[in-house]
C-alpha cells in the first residue's frame, strides 16, 4: 500500500484556490483546449461542443444540449455522456488558475433522467488545492441555471506540465498540435513553453 489518497475531501493544510490576475473576466468565453477534445473541440461532429464561460472567483459555467448521438436510453442522455460534460466543465477550471491539470477522481451522482433536447445547465468550482491536487464541484441543472439538479460531480484535478501530452500523446497528433499556432497560443496561455 502507497501513503496515496484519492479522497474527494481535501486534506488538512488545503489552501482556498487563488484566481490568476490573468485569468479570462467573469463572463468571458473561455475557448476550446482542443480542436479535437471531445468534449469541447469544434472539430468533433458528435462532440459535446461545451462552451464554458468563466464565472467569479474560481468558477466557471457552461451549457451542453443533449443530442440524439446522446442517447443511453431511449430519448435519454447516456450517464457516462453526462459524467463528460460534468468533466468538461471541471477541466475548463485550470484556465482561472493558469494550470494545466487532469482528472485524477471523478465522483458522479444521477439525481435525474436528462431527455434529449434538454439544455444541461452546468457550474463547477474549485474549493481548495493542495500541492498539485485541486480539489473542485461541478452541478448541472434542467430548465435553467437556476432549476432542478440533475446531475452532480466531485473531483480531484492533478496539475501536470505540457509534458504530460508530448510523453503520453501520440506522436501524429502531438505533432500536428505542436504546428498549430493557435493550439500553441492556447499552451502560452497557461505559461507553459512547449
Ligand atoms: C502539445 C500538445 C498540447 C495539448 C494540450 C494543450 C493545452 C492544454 C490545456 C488544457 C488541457 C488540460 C486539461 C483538459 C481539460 C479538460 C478535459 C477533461 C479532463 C480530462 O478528461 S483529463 C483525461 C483523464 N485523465 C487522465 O488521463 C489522467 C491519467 N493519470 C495520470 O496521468 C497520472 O496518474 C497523474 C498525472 C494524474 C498523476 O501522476 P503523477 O505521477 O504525475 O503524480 P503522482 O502519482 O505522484 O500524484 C501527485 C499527487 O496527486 C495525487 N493523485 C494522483 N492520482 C490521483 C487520483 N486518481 N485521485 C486523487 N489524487 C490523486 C497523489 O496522491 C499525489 O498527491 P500527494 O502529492 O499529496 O502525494
Amino acid at each position: 500500500m502507497s501513503g496515496r489518497t484519492t479522497a474527494l475531501a481535501p486534506p488538512d493544510g488545503a489552501e482556498p484556490p487563488v484566481r490568476h490576475p490573468d485569468a479570462p473576466a467573469p463572463g468571458e468565453v473561455i475557448g476550446s483546449h482542443y480542436e479535437h477534445c471531445f468534449g469541447c473541440g469544434g472539430g468533433v461532429p458528435h462532440g459535446l461542443h461545451l462552451e464554458a464561460r468563466a464565472g467569479e472567483g474560481v468558477s466557471v459555467t457552461a451549457e451542453f444540449r443533449v443530442k440524439e448521438a446522446h442517447q443511453g436510453a431511449p430519448g435519454l442522455a447516456h450517464g457516462g455522456v453526462l459524467a463528460t460534460a460534468l468533466d468538461e466543465t471541471l477541466g475548463s477550471l485550470g484556465w482561472l488558475l493558469r494550470v494545466i491539470a487532469v482528472t485524477g477522481r471523478l465522483e458522479t451522482d444521477y439525481v435525474q433522467p436528462v431527455p434529449v433536447g434538454t439544455v444541461l445547465h452546468l457550474d463547477a468550482a474549485v474549493h481548495a488545492v493542495h500541492g498539485r491536487k485541486i480539489y473542485a464541484t461541478a452541478t448541472g441543472r434542467i430548465g435553467g441555471p437556476e432549476g432542478p439538479v440533475a446531475v452532480r460531480a466531485s473531483a480531484v484535478f492533478i496539475e501536470v506540465k505540457i509534458d504530460h501530452f508530448i510523453e503520453n500523446g501520440r506522436p501524429a497528433e502531438i505533432q500536428a498540435a505542436l504546428a498549430d499556432p493557435d493550439q500553441v497560443k492556447v499552451a502560452r496561455a497557461f505559461e507553459v513553453n512547449p
